[in-house]
């Protein structure tokens, strides 16, 4: 894909310093341009998802605090109050279109969990074949530092997975992204186009820049990277461009595009990638771990020495070589207490020690991602 113009369907996150003017609340201004623009590409029969922050700001100034507080349980008691003003300000501008909106509220544990995910992917197939727009947010209330995404660039990329869009759209108070923070570094030189995996972006990426973001520039190009594991570009441009979606649909090369430069992961895959924590780990030789990244063969109980962490069948866990590098991440035939129990075992010893055998693998390849896919991804 060489320009937005050629997305059929597109993510689009804008951030707080967008949505909310900077801390004074929601801007139903801007809210209303974005809505007047995505009314003509909804016209063009483009499909279109958005991923809004803004509630926790949102929140403090319905509450007239002046500073953002650090206690979260005091961060998620404003997210749901701004979350309110959130909802209504975007139905009120869509509504103007006769546009249909929709509020979805994600955590991390409903895209890793396998029945959750594939709820919320028919939810959203099933809004967007209505023609309405769905409105995403982090389920904020509920998110504890186990639990939770942190961000909402990670959340738009998992939901640009999750419905395989075309390109991720992250929307900023910056032009792009620039070879170092262009608000600390004045020369900071911008870049037009790096392919997501690029091994210097972590690097050229700060943290955020205002009071109200989050993640800063460093979450927007991981999550560039992870919206490529579906093949989808991303571009991360400034929300301030009078006209900009409609601009971009035209063809004008607005921001910075970071390309994918692999070929997508299956559905599965991705979603076994989509997970940002493990339940645990099994360690394996180095022989396995050659089979595993060279030959893309299974994981057999054989090439298990060790594992970590309490598990059942169905997780997703962690292989890492002896050295304790991740070799691959997949989705377990066994759990923790069974796995212990077969290490260093042929395939067929595993009836006469578990008394059933529920498959000859530990990790079946069909259900593993080798750490080249990943490499730069998490
Ligand atoms: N290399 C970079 N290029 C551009 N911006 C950067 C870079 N590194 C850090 N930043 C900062 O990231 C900020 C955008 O992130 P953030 O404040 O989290 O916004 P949002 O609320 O839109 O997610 C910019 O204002 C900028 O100061
Ligand atoms: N869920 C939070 C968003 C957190 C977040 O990622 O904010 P931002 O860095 O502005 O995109 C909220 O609505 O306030």
């Amino acid at each position: 894909m060489k320009s937005i113009s050629e997305a059929h369907t597109l993510v689009i996150k804008v951030g707080s310093s967008l949505v909310t003017a900077e801390g004074k609340g929601v801007d139903l201004e801007a809210l209303a341009k974005w809505a007047a623009q995505i009314a003509q590409l909804k016209a063009q029969g483009k499909q279109v998802v958005f991923v809004s922050s803004g509630a926790i700001a949102e929140g403090i100034k319905r509450l007239g605090w002046k500073s953002r507080p650090k206690a979260l349980n005091e961060l998620q008691a404003a997210a749901a109050i701004g979350q309110m003003g959130l909802a209504q300000a975007y139905e009120e501008v869509f509504a103007e279109h006769g546009i249909q909106t929709a509020q979805i509220l994600l955590t991390h544990d409903d895209l890793s969990n396998r029945t959750r995910y594939l709820n919320a992917r028919s939810t959203l197939r099933t809004l967007l074949d209505w023609n309405v727009v769905p409105i995403i947010n982090e389920n904020d209330t509920v998110t504890t530092s186990e639990i939770k995404l942190g961000d909402n660039d990670t959340l738009g990329a998992l939901v640009t997975n999750l419905i395989e869009a075309d390109a991720l759209l992250i929307l900023t108070d910056q032009s792009g992204l620039y070879d170092s923070d262009p608000r600390k570094n004045p020369n900071a030189k911008f870049i037009h186009e790096i392919e997501a995996n690029h091994p210097d972006l972590e690097s050229m990426a700060g943290g955020a820049g205002s009071a109200v973001g989050t993640g800063g520039m460093y979450t927007k190009v991981i999550a560039a990277k992870r919206a490529a594991l579906s093949g989808a570009a991303t571009l991360i441009a400034s929300g301030h461009e009078p006209d900009l979606l409609l601009r971009l649909c035209q063809g004008e090369r607005i921001g910075t595009w970071l390309t994918p430069n692999r070929s997508r992961l299956s559905a599965r895959q991705q979603w076994i990638m989509g997970h940002l924590q493990f339940s645990g780990k099994v360690t394996i030789d180095a022989g396995a771990a050659i089979a595993l990244s060279q030959k893309h063969s299974s994981l057999l109980p054989i090439g298990c020495i060790g594992v970590q962490g309490q598990f059942l069948r169905g997780a997703v866990i962690s292989v890492v070589n002896p050295d304790g590098e991740e070799v691959a991440r997949g989705l377990t035939n066994y759990s923790s207490d069974e796995i212990e129990k077969i290490l260093r075992q042929p395939s067929h010893q595993i009836e006469a020690i578990l008394d059933y055998v529920a498959e000859e693998e530990v990790l079946h390849r069909d259900n593993l991602v080798i750490r080249s896919a990943f490499k730069t991804a998490s």
